[in-house]
């Protein structure tokens, strides 16, 4: 059966230490802004545009997919991200959190679930979006990451925390998320609002699928399951 807002064997509620969260698509509602900006930056580094019948069927592909169908060198992928944080950063002021995310950071922290932040955007860009209130209740921050390199900021990411992957939830909208949290041993909820179908996303089995915000914090709390406190 494939898993939804309720909690796997693997993932029983309580047990997360530290939850580890992507921001495009997770707690930023940037995938409109992406796609308004997308065939601009398609003719600038010369790869295929993307016509509007073709955006669903892309969002049920993973990142690396997604280059192939659209001629993406590997060796122009850091500039086009950097170009794209740049132009996020000049339309910052479009891009808000999803309905819910304030309330499920100060949820967490205060069930006192140490939070971090990891997502190949800037820390400019993320803290801007955020907000400092929203931004303040994030202990850790690991931005910047490249597309295809989270699994080494995760690794590093929890030697600098100093909790095992075993008691660490990441939460993400892309495979690349659900596979840098695999290779690193940490559990994954996906979240079905974001870049990603949740099609996709459950078909790659995430321990956990959260419908909307408002799921994450009665699954992942430590307040139902004290004992889960070190
Ligand atoms: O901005 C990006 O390149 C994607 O960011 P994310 O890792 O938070 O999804």
């Amino acid at each position: 059966m494939p898993p939804s807002s309720v909690s796997s064997p693997a993932a029983p509620p309580g047990r997360y230490r530290l939850v580890v969260l992507d921001f495009d698509g997770t707690l930023a509602d940037s995938f409109g802004w992406f796609c308004g900006v997308l065939n601009g930056v398609a003719d600038r580094y010369g790869f295929r545009r993307v016509a509007p019948e073709e955006s669903e069927a892309l969002r049920g592909m993973s990142a690396a997919a997604i280059m192939r169908q659209l001629d993406v060198p590997l060796w122009k992928l850091p500039l086009i991200s950097r170009h794209m944080h740049a132009l996020m950063a000049r339309d910052i002021a479009a891009i808000r959190p999803f309905p819910g995310v304030p309330e499920l950071l100060e949820g967490l922290a205060t069930d006192g679930v140490t939070l971090a932040l990891l997502s190949s955007n800037s820390r400019a860009n993320i803290q801007r979006v955020l907000g400092p209130t929203n931004a303040g209740r994030v202990a850790h921050y690991a931005c910047g990451a490249s597309v295809f390199g989270k699994a080494g900021r995760l690794r590093k990411l929890l030697r600098r925390v100093g909790v095992p992957a075993a008691e660490t939830l990441c939460i993400g909208d892309e495979l690349r998320d659900l596979e840098a949290a695999r290779a690193v041993g940490c559990a994954f909820g996906a979240v079905a609002w974001g870049y990603t179908t949740a099609e996709a996303l459950r078909a790659a089995g995430p321990d956990l699928l959260f419908e909307r915000p408002g799921d994450i914090g009665s699954l992942v709390g430590c307040r139902s399951r004290p004992s889960a406190a070190p």
